[in-house]
């Protein structure tokens, strides 16, 4: 068993039995990692590794409203990814991983673009293939987790998301777009496909002959592109009425307004309705329905004769 699944198993523990039917779906899930040392994956080797390549940072501020708001912050290199920043934002996984209250989280840039992708400086240093795949392990991994989270995430798309950046913005359940901004998929003008397990997702999202059009085309996808296409739920109009970032979190409050478990339960069907085969997703449905059912939103709502009209 590998450090991390140690760890994971061990924060579980401490979670408690009411989170019981989750711990049991992330267990069928490896517990949320695409790859353990069975699969030749060494965390802490590649952690070492990255560490070398510092500048930037990953700030995580969660609120008491439930709502979580992460930026990547590498403003002088359009917040490129630097190899301390992945380290950073499998921390701050970690973090979202065990916050019990979190029911939505956004992601975005800093300075008014979204990321560069990889920090070509340390990409320039890591050409060889082992250690590309290692880095893309590592991304993977963390990817995947992000888009695991038991809260409804939104990635917040102002300026640029380009390669790296446009696989996180995939990573997210929901993407809005600011006027003016873009989403490219670069990788074929740098001889490379997506390898942070963006276009596994990114066929999920807009389906195989859209995937292959951005990959084949590393098409600038615009805001108009992005919702004709599916890639984008809507597009952040209305000068004066905030910024970028509060109305994100107007669109995204609709969606979580209500008792954190409940909102948890909503991702984790969909999530295994996305992820499982349906004899399996149908199972652990029952499992999630069976930790609200008869719980203190449910008992509150049949006791006010709640109407729906
Ligand atoms: C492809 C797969 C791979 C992965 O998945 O791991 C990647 O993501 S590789 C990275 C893909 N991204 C790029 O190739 C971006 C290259 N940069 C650009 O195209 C432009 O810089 C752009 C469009 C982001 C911004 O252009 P603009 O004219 O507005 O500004 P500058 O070019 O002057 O950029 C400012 C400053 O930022 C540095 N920069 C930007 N992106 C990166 C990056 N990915 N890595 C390292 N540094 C980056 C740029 O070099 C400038 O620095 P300066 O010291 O002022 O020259």
């Amino acid at each position: 068993m590998s450090a991390r699944m140690v760890l994971c198993a061990v924060r579980q523990h401490l979670l408690g039995g009411s989170r019981g039917a989750w711990a049991r779906f992330l267990q069928r899930q490896s517990r949320g990692c695409v790859y353990s040392s069975v699969h030749g994956f060494q965390q802490e080797e590649i952690r070492e590794k990255l560490q070398a390549f510092p500048g930037g940072s990953i700030e995580l501020l969660t609120q008491e409203s439930g709502l979580a708001v992460l930026t990547i912050n590498y403003p002088s290199r359009m917040n490129a990814f630097s190899g301390s920043m992945m380290v950073d934002l499998e921390e701050r996984v970690s973090q979202l991983e065990g916050w019990t209250d979190g029911k939505g989280l956004i992601v975005q840039g800093a300075s008014g673009t979204f990321c560069s992708g990889s920090d070509l400086n340390a990409v320039r240093a890591l050409t060889n293939p082992q250690d590309g795949m290692k880095m893309c392990m590592f991304m993977q991994n963390t990817l995947t987790r992000l888009l695991r989270l038991p809260m409804i995430s939104v990635a917040l798309v102002e300026g640029r998301a380009l390669g790296g950046g446009a696989e996180l913005t995939t990573a997210c359940d929901f993407r809005l777009m600011a006027p003016g901004s873009v989403i490219q998929f670069v990788h074929k003008h740098m001889g490379l496909v997506p390898g942070w397990g963006g276009a596994a997702r990114l066929v999920r999202i807009v389906g195989s002959q859209n995937a292959l059009k951005l990959l084949g085309g590393a098409v600038k996808v615009d805001p108009e592109l992005a919702l004709q296409i599916g890639l984008a739920e809507e597009v952040l109009q209305g000068e004066g009425t905030g910024t970028p970032l509060q109305r994100a979190e107007n669109w995204l409050s609709v969606y979580t307004k209500g008792p954190a478990p409940v909102i948890q339960a909503v991702k984790k069907v969909v999530l295994s309705g996305r992820e499982l085969p349906l004899s399996e997703a149908l199972r652990t449905e029952k499992d999630v329905f069976g930790m609200v059912w008869g719980g203190p939103a449910n008992m509150q709502a049949l006791a006010s004769k709640s109407k729906h009209r």
